[in-house]
């Protein structure tokens, strides 16, 4: 038996709640877990350097599939070495399958079983994804781990459309992992559908096991439903999933569903928020969200969050960072970035210690209580 190229381990499971202390081990190094993973999705987390990822504790991000075979091409990077090479980034890469990129971007033509016909979001041009072209691009582009190619269902389909929808991405995410040419150094992972129907949950978690991925996403949330939706969901979904293999919620999130995803036994989360949000100068900070581009922070030289001990927050103030936002000067979103980015890296740190010392409910209390 070949040693799969991602392993998890879990060292210890929180007395109260589902949550989880673990590592996973991959190709470039092992990583803590539960951990947020920074979204770059044009194979750059943007306005970060890798160098400024690293001191902020980032150990595992996300290119997208779909765009990277855009722009630049698959071929392309893999000429260069791969992404890791291309983007000079020698820790743990994800990519995506393009699946969700295909149902929230393009132009969607038509699904059938053989895969998905629509217009490329850029030129209108016609493009075709099927699990073979999308697991040979991410092979092609050398991450870490590799997700299977499937359909991000809306969340409130009706039971029959989305048991058909399960069934075809169970027989896509088979197909997958028969095209995948290297699980010994890319682990292609399965993602678990079913919508809000428990039935179809366990059916998709039961059909996806049996194929034994070494590790399992939870898809189909995070597209519009309400974090009371998303968590009843994860009530049931996570349970269903193999102990010993990492849980990857996918587009998610905001540090309250961070915490509550962490409860429910999630291990790995990835988000564009922190990132997305830092662009029009919104920063989370202790106490909630705070727009620093807001004309009240024009005298105000207090960091951009009191508690933080980021790059920004040591060195540079609320007044100073609106006033680069406000005269679109590009520092002003880098250090917006840095802090938000910083911010959910170090949510998680606080995450894994409460986890080891069991007082992970006190933790979400004080947090809660602070951050409104
Ligand atoms: C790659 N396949 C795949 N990606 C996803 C990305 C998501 N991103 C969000 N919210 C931002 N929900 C998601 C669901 C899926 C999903 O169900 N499948």
């Amino acid at each position: 038996m070949t040693t799969p190229a991602v392993t998890y381990n879990l060292i210890k499971k929180d007395k109260h709640t589902g949550a989880r202390l673990g590592q996973i081990t991959t190709p470039h190094g092992t990583f803590d877990t539960p951990m947020f993973m920074p979204v770059g999705t044009q194979a750059s987390v943007k306005a970060m350097a890798p160098e400024e990822l690293k001191e902020m504790g980032a150990g595992v991000i996300l290119a997208n599939t779909y765009h990277l075979w855009l722009r630049p091409g698959e071929d392309l990077v893999e000429e260069a070495g791969g992404l890791h090479q291309f983007m000079n980034w020698d820790q743990g890469i994800l990519t995506d399958s393009g699946g969700f990129q295909v149902f929230s971007l393009a132009e969607l033509r038509n699904i059938t079983e053989e895969g998905v016909h629509f217009k490329n979001h850029l030129n209108g041009q016609k493009l075709f994804l099927s699990p073979e072209k999308a697991i040979a691009i991410e092979n092609a582009l050398g991450a870490d781990i590799m997700m299977s190619f499937d359909e991000c269902p809306p969340f409130f389909e009706s039971y029959d459309y989305i048991k058909k929808s399960i069934e075809r991405t169970s027989r896509w995410a088979e197909r997958g992992l028969r095209a995948h040419k290297n699980p010994q150094t890319q682990a292609l992972f399965g993602i678990v559908q079913g919508g809000g129907h428990k039935a179809l949950r366990e059916q998709s978690a039961r059909d996806l096991v049996s194929l034994d991925f070494p590790g399992y996403s939870i898809g189909g949330l995070s597209v519009g439903e309400s974090k009371a939706e998303m968590n009843h969901v994860l009530d049931f979904t996570t349970p269903l999933l193999p102990e010993n293999k990492p849980r990857y919620l996918m587009g998610v999130g905001s540090p309250d569903a961070l915490i509550d995803g962490v409860i429910r036994g999630v291990d790995m989360f990835d988000c564009v928020l922190p990132t997305r949000i830092a662009r029009n100068g919104t920063c989370m900070t202790s106490k909630g969200r705070l727009v620093v581009k807001n004309a009240k922070y024009a005298r105000d030289f207090r960091p951009l969050d009191e508690k933080c001990n980021c790059y920004a927050c040591r060195n540079y103030t609320r007044a100073y960072i609106r006033h680069l936002l406000k005269t679109d000067e590009i520092f002003g979103l880098r250090l917006t970035s840095y802090h938000n980015l910083y911010f959910l890296l170090d949510l998680m740190r606080k995450i894994r210690a409460a986890i080891k010392e069991d007082r992970l409910l006190d933790f979400r209390a004080e947090f809660f209580e602070e951050y409104g």
